[in-house]
């Protein structure tokens, strides 16, 4: 067998261009085109690639870019200072700050701070409560992406075992929460690498997530002949970005989502969509 592919590439270019029209036309009623702004503290790479993407997304659709940068010495306050000024920014629709933070920083803190109605990325925690009462907010972008990937893909998810592996607050806990939610209907086993006898979970389950972060971590020996595998794991190693899921489990699986083209794709578009959203709420509220 040889796995489907679950393809974030062409569905997130596919949405994009949804999104365009839907920012032409904003712009031409509200008379400026919504900003995505991004907050970038420190030099790690990889943080560095994921906010380029994202600002080269904005102008695939025409949503004007805010960029913040910040030195990684960079203090509480001075972020804190960059929240304040976005918040009041009414050139910015909603922002993004990009994680992980540098270690000497409070991310919650920071994160509290923002306005939620600002939030593009649906994690401050205004957001992340309604996700657990099940109603309408600003959905975490990955998760986001993974439900409208399957969704996409016909992929049922009613009644689907789901193992997820990875407990961050971007991909893992969220993703638990949307998926069991009335509209999904699936069932949720949440996993860490630590889990005991975690292959004995993978192998029950209908839909694996990996978001652990640790390079080939789901071979075919884990794996449910026929399951559908999506890969939200990203290693930076000296051989390039290495997936969660080994490329042995393509001959197992039914649908791949794979690292690089699955998941990754989907949350950019997914941040667009959050964009573009509240840029919409803005509009019928005036
Ligand atoms: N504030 C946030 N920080 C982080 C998030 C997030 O959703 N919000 N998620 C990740 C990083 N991330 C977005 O910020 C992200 C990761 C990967 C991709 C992506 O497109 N990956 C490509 C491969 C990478 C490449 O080619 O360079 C893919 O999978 O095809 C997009 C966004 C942590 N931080």
């Amino acid at each position: 067998m040889t796995a489907q592919l679950l393809d974030g590439k062409a569905t997130a270019a596919e949405i994009r261009r949804g999104l365009a029209e839907r920012v032409a036309e904003l712009t031409t009623t509200v008379g400026r085109p919504p900003g995505l702004g991004t907050v970038l503290v420190g030099d790690d790479p990889g943080s560095h690639a994921y906010v380029d993407g994202k600002h080269r997304d904005c102008a695939q659709i025409g949503v004007a870019p805010i960029r913040r940068r910040l030195p990684v010495d960079a203090t509480q306050q001075q972020v804190e200072d960059v929240i304040d000024e976005l918040n009041a920014d009414p050139a910015c629709t909603g922002y993004i700050v990009q994680l992980p933070l540098p270690r000497h920083l409070d991310a919650n803190a920071v994160l509290e701070r923002m306005d939620p109605a600002k939030d593009a990325d649906g994690l401050h925690p205004v957001n992340l409560g309604p996700l657990v009462l099940g109603v309408e907010a600003p959905l975490p972008c990955t998760p986001r992406g993974i439900v409208e990937l399957l969704r996409r893909h016909d992929v049922p998810l009613a009644g689907a075992r789901v193992c997820v592996v990875g407990r961050g607050i971007t991909v893992g806990r969220p993703i638990g929460l949307l998926l069991t939610r009335r509209s999904e209907n699936a069932t949720v086993t949440l996993c860490r690498t630590g889990t005991e006898d975690l292959a004995r979970h993978l192998r029950e389950a209908d839909i694996v997530i990996a978001a652990a972060g640790s390079p080939g971590l789901i071979t075919k020996a884990v794996l449910r002949p026929g399951a559908a595998v999506l890969d939200a794991g990203i290693t930076r190693t000296d051989q390039g970005l290495v997936g969660d899921v080994h490329p042995d489990a393509a001959t197992v699986a039914t649908w791949l989502a794979p690292m690089p083209g699955g998941v990754g794709p989907m949350t950019r578009a997914m941040l667009l969509a959050n964009v573009v959203e509240a840029a919409e709420r803005n509009a019928d509220s005036v």
